[in-house]
């Protein structure tokens, strides 16, 4: 996605960390993905700060509020992680992140005491902006008409999110979850307007990538809950230290070998270095094909051969 330079964001991972603003132009959500959706919330709040010359703020909630009130429920995966997440939203203009941790503490809060020991008095609200449905406080018992009774008082204004808007962001998150869990990586940059990725470091393997002529770097990704694409072979955009590159990733468990771990690794085009303990990311542009079981791995380089001249077509029909 093209960056525009900003002002550098400032992220603050306590409230209590927060020096009070003047005039917060606040909006709260976890803007996952931050797809076309969210970024019309965004742009709302980036011209309204302009307008009134006020600062923007994003306040969210990490780990997900669904992870603590149910935390056996480790299904809920991530499009962004949280630095994914800050370099889009500055790329929007966004001037102060809060990132708090949804604590019991937090959740006990009652409507009143959020409003005011949090939006009032940590951050210094006088625009807000949320969804027609947004609840908050303990037990989610506040509802936006209690906002905006409060904000009469405390002296701020209250936008409403429209629901046909809140419902698009909603469909939108689920189904770019959707498209990447079934391996549709170009269906979900559809929605998103950019190309999913994956950081991590590369760890070393069983070095068997070599022996057939396709080295494979493995990535481990830090960010556990970080949504993981399908199964399968993908062509990707891989950048690293030494620049930018073309290649293609498999994700999957390496049938051939009875691998027993999930793997992600990724065979980089035109490149020899040795990279173990380097940050890579890879971009997803295109998924290729499903995971096989071939019979050895003769069968396996076979594959892979095919495998690469179907990337470098998609690459050259890409950029005709
Ligand atoms: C583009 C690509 C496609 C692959 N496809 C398969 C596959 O269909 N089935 C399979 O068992 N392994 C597949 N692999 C994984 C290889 O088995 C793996 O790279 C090889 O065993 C080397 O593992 P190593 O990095 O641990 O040395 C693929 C790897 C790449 C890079
Ligand atoms: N073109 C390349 N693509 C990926 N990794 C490469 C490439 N050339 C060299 N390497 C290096 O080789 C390692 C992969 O070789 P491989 O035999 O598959 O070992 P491992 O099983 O440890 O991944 C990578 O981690 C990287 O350090």
């Amino acid at each position: 996605m093209p960056y525009i330079k900003h002002q550098a964001l400032k992220i603050y991972h306590h409230l209590s960390d927060f020096k009070k603003l003047e005039n917060a132009v606040v909006t709260i959500g976890t803007f996952d993905g931050v797809h076309f959706g969210h970024r019309k919330i965004v742009s709302r709040l980036v011209e309204t700060a302009n307008a009134t010359g006020g600062e923007t703020v994003i306040l969210t909630f990490f780990p997900h509020p669904r992870l603590i009130i149910d935390p056996e429920n480790q299904e809920l995966k991530m499009i962004n992680t949280i630095n994914e997440k800050a370099a889009i939203l500055e790329s929007l203009g966004v001037n102060h992140l809060i990132i708090t941790p949804f604590t019991r503490d937090f959740s006990n809060l009652s409507p009143d005491e959020y409003i005011n020991q949090v939006l009032v008095d940590t951050i210094g609200v006088k625009h807000i902006i949320v969804g027609y449905d947004h609840r908050f406080g303990k037990d989610r018992k506040g509802c936006m008409e209690d906002l905006i009774n409060a904000g009469k008082v405390q002296g701020f204004d209250v936008e409403e999110i429209p629901e046909q808007d809140i419902h698009d962001v909603a469909v939108s998150s689920t189904q770019i979850r959707r498209a990447l869990l079934s391996g549709d990586v170009a269906l979900a940059a559809t929605y998103l307007g950019y190309h999913f990725s994956l950081k991590g470091r590369v760890i070393k393997g069983d070095k068997i990538g070599r022996t057939i002529g396709f080295p494979t770097a493995n990535i481990f990704v830090e960010e556990s809950y970080k949504l993981i694409p399908a199964d399968g072979i993908y062509a990707v955009t891989v950048d690293l230290n030494e620049g930018s590159f073309k290649g293609m990733a498999y994700i999957g468990q390496r049938p051939t070998i009875n691998g027993m771990t999930r793997n992600i690794e990724v065979n980089i085009f035109d490149f020899s270095q040795e990279i173990y303990g380097q940050d890579i990311t890879m971009t997803f542009m295109e998924f290729l094909r499903h995971d096989v079981k071939f019979t050895g791995l003769e069968a396996l380089k076979v594959q892979l051969q095919q495998d690469k001249e179907d990337t470098l077509a998609f690459f050259n029909k890409m950029s005709n």
